[in-house]
């Protein structure tokens, strides 16, 4: 009997034991994904105040998801990850087992009284799967997607991804490519898939085939970054329902470039596409593309119509403003003379 009690005992405290060990895995595990040191799982958790994320810019690449993380830091209702692209849903997330407390984590500066939202253009291009983790998440995320012409945007990836690579000493300059060889490294299927990011159209339908309604996404026309940056970014707030505010002319019209931190590099003038290898490259790539941009324009182009309209609006609006003005002008002058 004392021998039967003195097991069950043993048997008890190795179980005991083991729970502990588990228990003990379990934390380090989960310090592991949400990125966490031990001490700092000792404290009362913090993420329980974060507010969710809100919203997010996801695309297209080089289409100046730059400029707009610049215009919406500068207001006050609205709370921006201290880097531009996070990168939680298309790799943080999966391919490096991060979770839901690390993200909110990149957002430092959040509060219950702010709208907390980032940009990585990477997010219009990702497979169901991640575009369903990020539904799950908050069903109610508003996406934001700058349109860009096709081979233009992807000149620009290139010319980007070009310029790394040769300071490598990865590639050759594109100055000393022949046009051969500039389409090829544009079309191919390998990374950086400079056309392939170009797929707006089917990034939209994977979105709303993974549970997005087409009322939270917004796509917004590239050409109005130097156009009409204000009405943009009106179009933009009025999307977020925060308070539209009134940015600097200067930063409006200012070529904003960031890479990996707030800090904005205004772009280097002659860091551009040669302008006579473009037009030869469109003119090459814009049979080959043909259907992709007819498909770009069938499924962005209600999304792309419901901005026009909201743009047109601002515009009906002003031009109503300056009649008054100027008629108000005409009538004060009568009157005074
Ligand atoms: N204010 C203004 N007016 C006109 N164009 C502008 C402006 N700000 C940024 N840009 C252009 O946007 C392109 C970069 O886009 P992104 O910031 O989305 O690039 S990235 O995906 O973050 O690498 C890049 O395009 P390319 O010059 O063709 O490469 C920038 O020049």
């Amino acid at each position: 009997m004392a021998s039967f009690a003195a097991s069950m005992a043993n048997m008890s405290a190795t179980a005991a034991n083991q729970k502990v060990k588990k228990k003990k895995k379990r934390a380090a595990a989960s310090t592991e994904t949400s990125g966490a040191t031990s001490s700092e799982s000792k404290r009362p958790r913090q993420d329980s105040r974060r507010p969710k994320v809100a919203f997010l810019g996801i695309g297209m690449q080089k289409a100046g998801t730059s400029w707009l993380y610049t215009m919406l830091s500068q207001h006050p209702s609205i709370c921006l990850s201290v880097e531009k692209e996070v990168h939680y849903w298309d790799m943080h997330k999966e391919e490096k087992g991060k979770g839901d407390e690390w993200y909110e984590s990149q957002f430092p500066e959040s509060s219950p009284d702010k709208l907390v939202g980032e940009i990585t253009p990477d997010y219009l291009n990702m497979w169901a799967t991640r575009i369903g983790q990020m539904h799950a998440y908050n069903p109610n995320l508003k996406l934001i997607v700058l349109h860009r012409e096709e081979i233009s945007r992807a000149c620009s990836a290139f010319l980007m991804w070009n310029r790394i690579a040769a300071e490598k000493g990865e590639a050759k300059a594109i100055e000393s490519m022949t046009d051969d060889e500039v389409v090829a490294a544009l079309t191919s299927m390998e990374p950086p898939h400079c056309m392939g990011l170009s797929e707006m159209g089917k990034g939209l339908e994977n979105l709303t085939t993974n549970g997005f309604k087409p009322e939270q996404i917004l796509v917004a026309e590239f050409e109005d970054v130097a156009k009409r940056p204000d009405q943009l970014m009106n179009v933009v707030f009025d999307f977020l329902g925060v308070e539209r505010i009134q940015i600097e002319e200067e930063k409006l019209k200012t070529n904003f470039q960031i890479k990996t931190d707030r800090t904005a590099v205004v772009a280097n003038k002659s860091n551009k596409f040669p302008k006579d290898l473009k037009e030869r490259i469109m003119g090459r790539l814009e049979k080959a593309y043909k259907e992709l941009k007819r498909r770009n324009k069938k499924v962005g182009g209600p999304y792309l119509k419901r901005y026009q309209a909201l743009m047109d609006a601002q515009e009906e609006k002003e031009e109503e403003k300056k009649e008054k003005e100027e008629k108000e002008t005409i009538i004060t002058e009568t009157a005074k003379s």
